[in-house]
């Protein structure tokens, strides 16, 4: 088996075969509602979004589409889809998970997958915000992506990301996976005999991952803090941001 899961929430997996946390079986081991459960099915009226003006929630780093869904599902309930105008974009690296989320979405008028490297070319993004003339999306989702982020590009590529993301959203709920997780997936990497990831002991960025990301979110990237969900049941903080 490629992966399972520890109840302390590393991420024990083949870190070889998904380099970019791109495993092809997550929801498997980490099923949406681990995370759902802690998220009030209320969010979207909570953030102010009315029924009558497009929402936009943009989700990075998707994987094969199935919380992006659950996702949806749960902010929009089913007898308000038809009323709500809400549109979820999901994006991954992996185009085949893509294709998975693809071929197993259900509701493809209102959630869109593509392609897309958060650290690379984001042009598709603004096309899509300014196709709907928005300025940004009105929710960002961020969940389980901040370490492959981290591992494979440093520090640097770490804060890019985040400014990025606070670049793109007015709300933003970020999952950083904690350091004992970027342990695990280094030491799993060496034991199949394959060389550490690039960044791993050069990362200066460590310890409080949350921490950190909440200061580079507050100090440099114009966001505040406004609700923690509390952790997940793999030890994980769901932190909601919202631009000032
Ligand atoms: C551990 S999974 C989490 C999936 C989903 N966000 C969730 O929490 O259920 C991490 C996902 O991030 C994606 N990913 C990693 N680096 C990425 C990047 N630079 N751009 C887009 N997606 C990325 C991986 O392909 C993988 O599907």
């Amino acid at each position: 088996m490629a992966t399972i899961c520890s109840e302390a929430g590393d991420e024990i997996n083949d870190p070889g075969a998904a380099p970019y946390g791109n495993f092809i079986n997550y929801y498997t081991f980490n099923p949406p509602e681990n995370r759902l459960s802690l998220i009030p099915a209320t969010l979207v009226q909570d953030l102010g979004y009315s029924r009558d003006k497009d929402t936009l929630i943009l989700d990075v780093g998707c994987n094969s589409g199935e919380l992006s869904v659950a996702f949806y599902k749960h902010v929009v309930p089913e007898e308000e889809s038809h009323r709500r105008t809400v549109h979820l974009l999901g994006f991954d690296l992996d185009e085949r998970l893509i294709e998975r989320a693809q071929q197993t979405n259900p509701h493809p008028d209102s959630i869109t997958f593509i392609p897309l490297d958060i650290t690379g070319d984001v042009g598709r993004l603004q096309e899509f915000l300014t196709r709907r003339g928005c300025p940004r999306f009105h929710l960002c989702v961020c969940l389980a992506v901040t370490m492959w982020v981290h591992l494979n590009h440093g520090d640097s590529g770490l804060l890019r990301l985040l400014s990025r993301l606070a670049s793109l959203s007015q709300h933003l709920l970020l999952e950083a996976q904690p350091w004992k997780c970027y342990r695990s997936a280094a030491r799993r990497l060496r034991k199949l005999g394959r060389s550490d990831f690039d960044h791993f002991k050069a990362l200066k960025i460590r310890g409080d991952l949350a921490g950190h990301a909440r200061r580079h979110l507050e100090e440099d990237c114009g966001m505040e803090l406004i609700q923690s969900y509390g952790s997940t049941s793999w030890d994980r903080q769901l932190l909601l941001f919202r631009r000032i």
